[in-house]
């Protein structure tokens, strides 16, 4: 008989509803992988659509990865020779950042790896495709995989696509653990963009009867949950945050980021420019969206940047300050096109460090509302904005294991509420 037959399924559901789970991000940052050891359990009031409840957070780990790493990483966001290989050798490495991170966690907290019921391991996204690009060229190459491609649906459904990079069995074996991985092919299959998935968790935790919020998450991509007071939620991936910053940073001083936007501070935002960006299709297409690294990369701010004349014109840190204006506009102007009366926001991610970009969003929400917003941290509302994400991810495993729905339908489109994940058992 294996050994990994601790057969999740016959766990009572307490045990799954009450223990603890590790939630693993690792973003499109690319900074390293953060880790949280959590449970849940239930608190007062009820919104529609999910139930709401308290965390617990015993640690939070954070493994951050070599420049070797994040360069074998950013390679494969684009196309390239024997991606195949490469990407085995990447699930390889990340799986074993993965394991110490976890294990870092269990030494921390003196939380036994037995008394764990699983983790919930997102993976490094390297590609983000939740719809056919280049339509009549694209279709036409689809034509050999698929024999209706010429039907626009047909072509879609083979067409798109999301990766990330893991490699859970390594992992549940390494650490013992349960691993929930895979998050994001499920709601694509129905029909979603597979993208964002952490509204459901916003809800549940964040979300308050009677009273509208909002959580903006400004990590490699910016992403907003506009919560209703019913608790009818939807979300959207509303632009670049920290990788067009932290990418422009490093090239420039040498330093993976720029410390509470201290350096785009000292220039001048470089309004032509900052109008040459915003004609980017994605700013003005409606929600539901989602978009990655596929699309803002240095490519694209490259791209932007030749379109002006003379581009050497600007100083670096123009262009540095034009980046974050270029966030902040993107949030505010997408908040504004949705938003149902919420006037609170909590930001998360590592964005929510750069003091800089918080005093910009918060500036551009008043002026376009013509009122003021409190936007803070997360951690007004008790969970520190570097440990939102991994908590959501450790929140969806517990989903998955109660064999309950992970995504928001009006946030992704999916065609319906789906359980999220696939088990890789202890
Ligand atoms: N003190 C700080 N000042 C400015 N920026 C900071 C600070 N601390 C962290 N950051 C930014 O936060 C980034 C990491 O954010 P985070 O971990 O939320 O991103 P991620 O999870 O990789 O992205 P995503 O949410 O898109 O998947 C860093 O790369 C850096 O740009
Ligand atoms: C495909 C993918 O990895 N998307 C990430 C990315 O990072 C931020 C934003 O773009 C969001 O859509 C998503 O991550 C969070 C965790 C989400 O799914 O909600």
């Amino acid at each position: 008989m294996p050994e990994n037959t601790r057969a999740l399924q016959s766990a009572p559901v307490p045990a799954l509803a009450q223990g603890w789970y590790v939630g693993l991000m690792s973003g499109t940052s690319l900074d390293g992988v953060d880790a949280v050891l959590a449970r849940f359990s239930p608190r007062e009031g009820a919104v529609m659509g999910g139930r709401l409840e308290q965390i617990e957070v015993a640690g939070h780990a954070h493994v951050p990865f070599e420049g070797p790493l994040v360069a074998w990483l950013k390679q494969l966001n684009a196309p390239g020779a024997d991606e195949l290989h490469r990407a085995a050798l990447a699930e390889n490495a990340l799986a074993q950042r993965y394991a110490q991170a976890v294990q870092a966690l269990c030494a921390q907290t003196g939380v036994a790896a037995a008394d764990v019921v699983a983790i919930g391991a997102h993976g490094q996204t390297v590609r983000h495709q939740p719809s056919v690009r280049g339509e009549a060229g694209a279709i036409a190459a689809l034509s050999s995989l698929c024999p209706h491609a010429h039907l626009a649906e047909q072509a879609q459904a083979v067409g798109r696509y999301t990766i990330q990079l893991n490699n859970p069995a390594w992992l549940a074996e390494q650490t013992g653990i349960a691993v929930v991985a895979d998050f994001r092919r499920r709601d694509m299959a129905a029909g979603g963009q597979g993208a964002p998935l952490v509204p459901a968790f916003h809800r549940a935790l964040f979300g308050q009867s009677g009273l509208g919020v909002a959580v903006l998450n400004l990590g490699g991509i910016a992403n907003w949950s506009l919560i209703d007071s019913q608790g009818q939620t939807m979300g959207f991936d509303s632009g670049p945050a920290n990788t067009l910053l932290d990418a422009w940073c490093q090239v420039h001083t040498g330093q993976p980021f720029d410390r509470h936007g201290q350096w785009a501070a000292s220039g001048s935002v470089q309004q032509a420019l900052l109008a040459q960006c915003m004609q980017e299709p994605y700013f003005h297409a409606p929600a539901p969206k989602s978009t990655g690294l596929d699309l803002f990369n240095m490519s694209w701010l490259q791209a932007h940047l030749e379109l002006q004349v003379p581009a050497q014109a600007f100083s670096p840190e123009d262009v540095q300050a034009t980046l974050v204006e270029l966030t902040a506009v993107t949030v505010a102007q997408t908040f504004v096109r949705y938003q149902q009366g919420q006037r609170s926001v909590g930001v998360c991610g590592g964005g929510a460090f750069n003091t800089y970009l918080m005093e910009r969003i918060a500036q551009h929400l008043q002026l376009l509302l013509g009122e003021p917003v409190a936007v803070h941290s997360t951690l007004e509302w008790g969970l520190g904005p570097e440990q939102v994400e991994a908590a959501a991810f450790a929140w969806l495993a517990r989903q998955c294991m109660l064999g309950l729905p992970g995504n928001v339908p009006a946030a992704t489109h999916a065609r319906g509420e789906r359980v999220l994940g696939a088990i890789y058992p202890a």
